[in-house]
This record gives C-alpha cells, structure tokens and sequence, in this order.
C-alpha cells in the first residue's frame, strides 16, 4: 500500500468502494485492515466530491486512515495484517491507553475505533438512503443516523459544526448522481448487495472490541 493518502480520483463510482469492503473479512471471518482502510479511502474521496464543507470531516478520517498505513507499513506491520492480530498485538504490548489519553494518542486499536463508530453511521445512513422515496431529505437522512450513532461520542462543538454540515448536503438525486451507479433503482439494489456486508464488517469488529473490553477507549 502507497505511503501517503492521495484523495483526488476523477473515475469515482461507489459500487467499486463498497466492493471494497466486501473483500475486507477472509473465511474465517477475520477484517483485513488494509482493505478496510482502502474502503475508507473510498469513502473519502465521495466525500470529497460533495464540496468543501465537508472538509474538516474528510481531514480528520483522513489523519485517522493515514495512522493506520503507517502502522501497516511500519515495522511491525506483520502484525497489522487483521484488526484481530493488531488488537491482540496492541494489548499483549500495553501499546493501548486504555483508560486516559497518554503514551499511545496512534495506538491502530483507538484510531480504528473512531473509524468503526463511524462506519456505524454509514450504516444507518446508506440504509436510509436506500428505503427512501424522491421527497426524502438527505439532510435529514444524514442528521437522524448520527443522531442514533456517532454524534454520542462527540463533544458538543463537534455536533454542532457537524450539523451544519449536513445542511449543505446535495438532495437525493445529486446525490444518486455522484455515485455514479447508474439510475436510482441500481443504486438501491447496489446498496440493498452492500450493506450486508458493511453490517458484518462492523458487527465482527463490534463483537472484537467488546470481548476485548475497549469499546470505550479514549
Ligand atoms: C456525506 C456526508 C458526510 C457526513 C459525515 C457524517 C459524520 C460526521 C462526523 C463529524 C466528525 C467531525 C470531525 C472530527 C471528529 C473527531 O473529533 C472525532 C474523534 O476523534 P478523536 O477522538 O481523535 O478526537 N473523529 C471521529 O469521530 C471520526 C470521524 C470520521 C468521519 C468519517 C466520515 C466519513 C463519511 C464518508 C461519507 C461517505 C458517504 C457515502 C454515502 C453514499
């Protein structure tokens, strides 16, 4: 995987980022890391393409995805391989601050998990999105999902300027369009394929952080 983070692609479709995340879980059910933070990269990139007030978002998933290639490409990235070898890896090591912030603000098992809550977001947001009918609001798609995931671990100022954001969100059809999947009956079905599979995705990570106990890491 590339050192840096490059966040420019011009032949963005959506489908090929969700693909992206099907690949992430092997047979017996272990998470990629590289893949998963390929798919992230993705998701980035589409955010990208919905205009700059999303910036201060994209930045900081993007310093969050670049602590985990650094990880991968660093000398113990052998064991970064599975977010379950890179948990076990972590902890076995003290390598994680696990109740106040200290040694390890880059620990991969704290960085991750402010990806993972977020791909719960997307979860209830893509679902939203796909039960939807032309008058719905992504606006309001968008603000109800955070409302229900994310926005709880978020401070105050960080909700607020989130929710300004989603306001400067395109409609449904601009939106269906930067997907670039095809009309919207195609892109209902792609995100009838690929949620499924975010959900595991983010079920087997859920299930390893809480067997772990560091669901709540700061
Ligand atoms: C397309 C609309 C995009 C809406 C995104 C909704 C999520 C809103 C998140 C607001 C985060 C604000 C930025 C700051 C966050 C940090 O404080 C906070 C905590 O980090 P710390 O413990 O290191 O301090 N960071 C986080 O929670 C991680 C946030 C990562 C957000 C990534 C959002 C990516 C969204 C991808 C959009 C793709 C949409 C695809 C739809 C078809």
């Amino acid at each position: 995987m590339a050192d840096s983070v490059a966040v420019e692609d011009p032949k963005f479709t959506l489908q090929e980022v969700l693909d992206t995340f099907k690949s992430c879980l092997s047979e017996n059910k272990e998470v990629f890391l590289e893949h998963y933070v390929a798919g992230w990269l993705g998701l980035v990139r589409f955010m990208n393409s919905l205009g700059s007030v999303f910036s201060f978002i994209a930045k900081d998933a993007v310093n969050k995805i670049q602590i985990l290639i650094n990880h991968l490409n660093g000398e113990n990235g052998a064991h970064y391989v599975t977010v379950q070898s890179m948990v076990k890896y972590e902890l076995d090591n003290q390598l994680v601050d696990l109740t106040k912030r200290g040694s390890f603000p880059e620990s991969g098992c704290r960085t991750l998990l402010r990806l993972h809550r977020a791909l719960r977001w997307l979860e209830l947001f893509l679902e939203r999105l796909r039960t939807s009918t032309e008058e719905s609001k992504t606006s309001v798609m968008c603000s109800e999902a955070y409302n229900e995931s994310l926005s709880q671990h978020h401070a105050w100022i960080i909700r607020k300027a989130a929710g300004t954001a989603f306001w400067a969100l395109p409609g449904r059809a601009t939106f269906f369009d930067v997907m670039n999947v095809g009309t919207p009956e195609q892109v209902v079905a792609m995100l009838g394929d690929a949620l499924p599979l975010i959900s595991e995705v983010y079920q087997v990570t859920e299930d390893l952080y809480a067997q772990n106990n560091i669901l709540d890491l700061p």
